[in-house]
């Protein structure tokens, strides 16, 4: 087994992006490795989607996703757009199937460039999010923020997209609010005892919101495609929206929008931008790297 392999820097709306190719390996990247890699400016990233050779039929690869941090996620809907947008330019196919943790995916590569990704089912069972607390209705969970009488943010939705989510409404724009002191207190809150992606949506019209987002295992990103869904589907669910929202996210560069539709069978899909920065080759053991140009960092 060779010591490097191919990978890609990429992003989503800005979402940070790592696409490693593991295909033919039986090894796989660390987390020793992603730390290392988030520590380095060059390769800093949100997650890392790792391609491994298929495990069922009928898929086309199975995905490992790791947080900077070195944990892992069952999804990633800026990631996967990624990982679609590299295998579309390699085999010239348009249409995958991919197998997570959190289950099958289909994704297609549109011919302007975007690429939807069915993210599949939403759950909302307490339970299953997971939340520490039983709650009938998790559309509206008791929880939050700031003081007693005057919260700063409260009463969210919860739900999983294969990865747990809080959404919070704001009625101002959510780069008001200073997500870089509550996300974490959020993320961490014993409400949630897998943590949880925390993300503050303001509702702009039926079909609209804007939306920010503090990662669980990567705080405070540009953007982030599950939680994108997560925000969609909880519009839906509370009556703000209808099912089908284009969702500005503020924080990435020049207010990139994701669609998202929570269809009538009851799948979720995320249709959005992806984006190739540059490309190098990897130690998936160590996150030694060196780029294919010129300010390549030696192995
Ligand atoms: N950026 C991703 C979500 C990443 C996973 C998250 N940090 C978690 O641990 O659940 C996206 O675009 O969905």
């Amino acid at each position: 087994m060779t010591k490097t392999v191919d990978f890609a820097k990429m992003n989503g709306l800005g979402n940070m992006i790592l696409v490693v190719d593991m295909r033919g390996r039986s090894d796989v990247v660390t987390p020793e490795a992603a730390i290392a890699l988030n520590a380095d400016p060059a390769t800093r990233f949100d997650q890392i989607m790792a391609i491994h050779d298929p495990r069922v039929d009928g898929t086309d690869a199975f995905i490992d996703i790791l947080n900077c941090d070195g944990s892992k996620a069952q999804a990633c809907g800026n990631g996967t757009r990624c990982v679609v947008q590299a295998l579309a330019a390699e085999t010239g196919k348009k249409v995958f199937t991919f197998q997570t943790v959190a289950g099958i995916l289909n994704a297609v590569e549109h011919e302007d460039g975007t690429i939807s990704v069915d993210m599949g089912r939403p759950v909302f069972d307490w339970n299953r999010i997971p939340l520490a607390e039983e709650f009938f209705d998790t559309s509206r969970i008791e929880l939050q923020i700031g003081p007693i009488d005057a919260p700063v943010l409260h009463s969210p939705a919860a739900m999983s997209m294969g990865n747990p989510h809080a959404v919070f409404w704001v009625d101002r724009d959510p780069m008001s609010f200073d997500l870089e002191r509550f996300g974490p207190l959020l993320e961490n809150h014993p409400m949630f005892p897998e943590k949880a992606n925390i993300t503050l949506a303001q509702v702009t019209s039926n079909a609209s919101m804007t939306t920010r987002t503090w990662e669980r295992g990567a705080g405070l990103t540009l953007a982030c495609g599950s939680a994108a869904c997560a925000a969609g589907v909880s519009g839906a669910r509370t009556g703000r929206t209808g099912r089908k929202v284009a969702i500005t996210v503020a924080s990435s560069p020049n207010r990139g929008v994701l669609t998202i539709e929570w269809r009538g069978d009851d799948h979720v899909v995320m249709t959005g931008p992806a984006e190739w920065e540059w490309s190098g080759m990897l130690d998936p053991s160590t996150g030694a790297f060196r780029r294919d140009d010129a300010e390549a960092a030696a192995l």
